[in-house]
Formats: C-alpha cells, structure tokens, sequence
C-alpha cells in the first residue's frame, strides 16, 4: 500500500509518496506561492484556493510519476502550517482570505483577550496556553472588529489542514493537535475553552466543528477528485495536523526524549511529552500533538524568512548562500543579525524589526552579512532551547528538519549554537512523511482495531548520518557568549521601545 503525505507550508506545498512495505519515498513534487502582496504592515495573508490549487498539483505530479502503480494509494495525510484563520460561511465558501501565523495585526485583540482573564498568568492557568497574536483566537476578534459584516457571515471557523481536509472529504472536523494552536482549547482537557470564546463572541462556540481524536480517520476521498486523480473512492484520509505535529512523527519524536527543531519559514523546537508541560512563562507553547499526547514548543517567526531576504537582495541561489555562509568565521566578524524581520514570538515581540549590529569599516561583506543572519535565526531558536532546558527538556541530540537544515554550513551552524549534536533525516520533508505515516496509522487501527506509532516510526523514519555534526567545543563556547549578546540586545533595545 502507498500513501501520499502533503505538507501545506508558508513558502509551498511538498508532498511524497511513501511505500508502507518497503519505506521507500516512491514520488515526491511541491508548488510554491506567496503571501498576498501590498497589505499594511504586519498583516501577513494567503487565499486558500492557493493551498488547493498547489496541493492538487502536487498530488497529480506524484500520481504521474507512479503511473499505473497509483491503484496502490491507500490513504492521504494533510500537514498545515498552523494557527491560520479560514472563515466560510453558511455554503462553505471561503469568506475572506485567511490570516496567518505570521500575522500580527492582532496584538490589540490579543492583549484585550489577556487582560479579561487576568493577564498571561490567567490565560496560561485557564487553557494552558499564553495568548499570543499568532494564534487563531485573537485573529477572529480582529476579524469582529476590524471587518463585522465579513465576521456577520462566519458559519465555520477552520485551520489551514482542517481546510484541506474538507476540500478532499466534504467533512468539517478539527483534531486535538492543530486546535490547540486556536488558544480557545483547553489542552489539559481537550475541550473548547467556553470561558474565552464566549469573551470573543457567544457564537463562537457554534463556529467551531466537533473537536476529536488525532489517530482517527477524518473521511474518505469526495468521489469526483478519486475519478479526476484516478484513484480508489475508498482512499481514506487521516486526521492530519500542523505541520510541527506532523514533523514529530515524520523525525520519530514520538515520546520523550527526542527533539526535533525545524528550519522553515519559521523556527521550532519540539519534543513529545505523556503529559502536558505548561510554562509558567508562557514561552514554550504548551500544545497537544497528533498522536493523542502533548507537544510543549518553541517557535520564533524568522528563519528562513532572513535568509530569503538576504538571497533575493544580493540575487544569491542556495550554493552561493551556503558558500558564503561556511567562508566567514563564527561571529560574523562582530556582526550580530537580530533576525526579527516579521516582528517575533519568542521573545514576545510582535512589532519587533530586524537589527544589524556591529558593522566595523572592513566586515561589512557579503559573507559576513550572510553568516550573521544564519547565526541570527539560530541564536533565536537557542533563546527557546534554553527555557526547555529550564523546563527540565535537556536533549543530547537534535533531529533537524525543514528546508534550511539542507545547508550543510547551517547544520554545523546549530551544532555549534545548541551545544548538542544534530542531525537530519533521510527525507528533508518531515512533515510530509508524518503525515503519511498518520495515514498508514488511521487505516491500520480503523480496520484491525488497533495500530502502533513506534512500530511504524522505527521502520519508517531514518536518520542520515553523513548529516550528523557534533558541536566544536570551541566555537560552542563563543556561541555561548553570543547568545547573552544577543539577548542582552534584544532587551537593551526592548526597554527603549526600539523594539
Ligand atoms: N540548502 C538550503 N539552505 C538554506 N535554505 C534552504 C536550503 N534549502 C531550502 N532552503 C529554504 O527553505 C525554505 C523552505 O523550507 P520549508 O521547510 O519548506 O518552509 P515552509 O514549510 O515554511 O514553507 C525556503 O525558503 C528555501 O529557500
Ligand atoms: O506558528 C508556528 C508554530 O506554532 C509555525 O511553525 C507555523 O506552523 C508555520 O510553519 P512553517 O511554514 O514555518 O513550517
């Protein structure tokens, strides 16, 4: 049996063909697209049909490359990046475009939100979860205030995969994962939070679809797209989840012990736990993960979004980025990249910009600049690995995933940075892969009653060791400084409002 994994990112869709028998990843396409151009600043959107139209294309590039074999494609499994608001109304269109994870147009909501329940301190004791501009919840209150008869037609409140997952089976559904990115779920008990939705509206409540289990199957494929594909009518789909869910079981970080961090647009560190871990602090987002456990996670905003930047500047592929990035010396030749180009999450920072420092006649090079923004987004993620290290989280080794931990340079980079040692998989789509194994896991236990995560993760999820670097413990004793630099910046220029 085969199974297609599609992830829905920020920058595109990837998707891949796994071979449940033999492990084998059979086929694989993406699409890209873009956020919507010319909105004011801080408002980061896309249109959905932009998600379905690059899925489809993706799922119809990788049914072509199996040919007749297709007959084979048993299941499918959506991974989406998370948190975005998609709102239909009463016939399931899509009302307006959907607002992102990025999008922090929402800090006023956000804090009117916080200071109805007493603060951070109140929302993190009543959900679990601090409230944040990039979640869900304060993107609907915005939506109420900001555009009431648009908010007047909501039938239906979704989340980008929950979205793909009714445009492939007809149903509305949200599973315990990604709902606990809308900050309006309890995630101790998995229920919705009345209590907070019925501050941003009584009818919220009746917005949101049934919540339930992330190991069942969600439907089976609408009939006209299995004839348009050429696919079985009974292809199932799973639950699915948010991309960081997904990229769990796609690195094997199934239960304690393992840390996955990711290098997409944004940055997350992740582990498993049996039991929620709530941060009093609220900096480790405590959310539920998409095996029915919880999934404590650091997230910052710019990652690859400060590469990117850089590259389209200075016109540079990803062979020239790479070179230039390994030819500078750690430390950038004092240059220090404060990569908060989309303001930020970790540290709190909604309205926060990006700051170069520490340019000296002579180090203002190309590579410099390029090693410094590498430096810059790993720092960022460090900031988070050092409140899971406070947390008791104390990883050895790091499963890294995502398209910038394709960079060699980048890899030893975070070695150095982590003080652990990383390592990526043999597929660079982690996510794409979780949600195919999800798939292989919801049939199995939707047909036999029963089915078993680590028994499909230890065959399925392979790491390649040639990718593994070890931290040199010189350059992780500069980085170490670097980070109280760095930090020390941030709440420097915080306190003067710079930031
Ligand atoms: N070798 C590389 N070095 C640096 N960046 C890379 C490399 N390969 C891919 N990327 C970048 O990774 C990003 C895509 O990562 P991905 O995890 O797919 O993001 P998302 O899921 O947020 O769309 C792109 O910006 C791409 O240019
Ligand atoms: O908001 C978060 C995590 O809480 C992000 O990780 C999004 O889920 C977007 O992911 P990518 O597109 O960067 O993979």
């Amino acid at each position: 049996m085969y199974f297609l994994g599609i992830d829905s990112g920020t920058q595109s869709t990837k998707a891949i063909v796994l071979d449940l028998e033999t492990g084998n990843i059979l086929a694989h396409s993406s699409h890209k697209y873009e956020l919507i151009p010319g909105l004011p600043a801080g408002h980061l959107e896309q249109h959905p049909s932009d998600w379905t139209t690059a899925t489809e294309k993706s799922i119809i590039d990788c049914l072509a490359q199996l040919g007749d074999a297709r007959s084979r494609i048993a299941g499918i499994g959506i991974s989406g990046q998370q948190h975005g608001l998609v709102v239909l109304d009463a016939n399931d269109e899509v009302i307006r475009p959907a607002k992102l994870w990025c999008d922090t147009s929402t800090t006023r909501q956000c804090d009117e939100i916080a200071h109805e329940f007493g603060g951070q301190p109140g929302c993190i004791s009543l959900a679990g979860n601090a409230m944040l501009p990039g979640y869900t919840l304060p993107k609907i209150l915005w939506l109420k205030q900001n555009e009431p008869d648009n908010f007047s037609k909501i039938a239906t409140v979704l989340l980008p995969h929950d979205y793909l997952n009714f445009w492939l089976t007809g149903i509305k559904r949200m599973e315990y994962g990604d709902a606990s990115g809308t900050a309006a779920l309890d995630i101790r008990t998995r229920t919705w939070n009345a209590e907070i939705c019925n501050f941003v509206d009584p009818r919220l409540l009746s917005m949101l679809p049934p919540v339930g289990s992330s190991q069942d199957v969600h439907g089976t494929l609408r009939p006209e797209l299995a004839e348009k594909w050429g696919i079985s009518k009974d292809t199932i789909i799973s639950a699915g989840g948010g991309d960081n869910m997904m990229g769990a079981i796609g690195t094997g970080n199934i239960k304690p012990g393992v840390i996955t961090a990711s290098f997409g647009t944004s940055g997350t560190l992740y582990a498993t736990a049996a039991e929620p871990i709530i941060d009093g602090q609220g900096e480790v987002a405590a959310f539920c993960d998409s095996t029915d456990q919880w999934l404590p996670l650091v997230c910052t905003m710019n990652v690859t979004v400060v590469t990117e930047q850089l590259r389209q500047l200075f016109e540079w592929d990803l062979t020239q980025l790479e070179s230039l990035v390994a030819s500078a010396p750690a430390g950038a030749d004092g240059i220090t990249f404060l990569p908060y180009l989309n303001g930020e999450r970790t540290p709190n920072l909604p309205n926060g910009s990006g700051v170069i420092h520490g340019l000296r006649p002579g180090n203002l090079t190309q590579a410099n600049l390029a090693r410094a923004a590498v430096e810059g987004a790993t720092l960022g993620l460090a900031y988070g690995l050092n409140r899971f290290r406070e947390l008791g989280i104390n990883p050895t080794e790091i499963r890294l995933t995502g398209g910038g931990s394709q960079s060699p340079a980048w890899r030893q980079i975070a070695a150095d940075i982590f003080n652990a040692e990383v390592v990526t998989l043999a597929t660079a789509e982690g996510a794409a892969l979780g949600a195919a194994i999800q798939a292989a896991f919801a049939l199995q236990k939707r047909d036999t009653g029963h089915a078993d995560y680590a028994s499909l993760t230890d065959r399925l999820v392979t790491l390649d060791e040639s990718t593994r670097c070890r931290p040199n413990p010189e350059n992780a004793a500069f980085y170490k400084d670097l980070l109280e630099t760095f930090t020390g910046l941030t709440s420097r220029l915080r306190e003067v409002n710079y930031l």
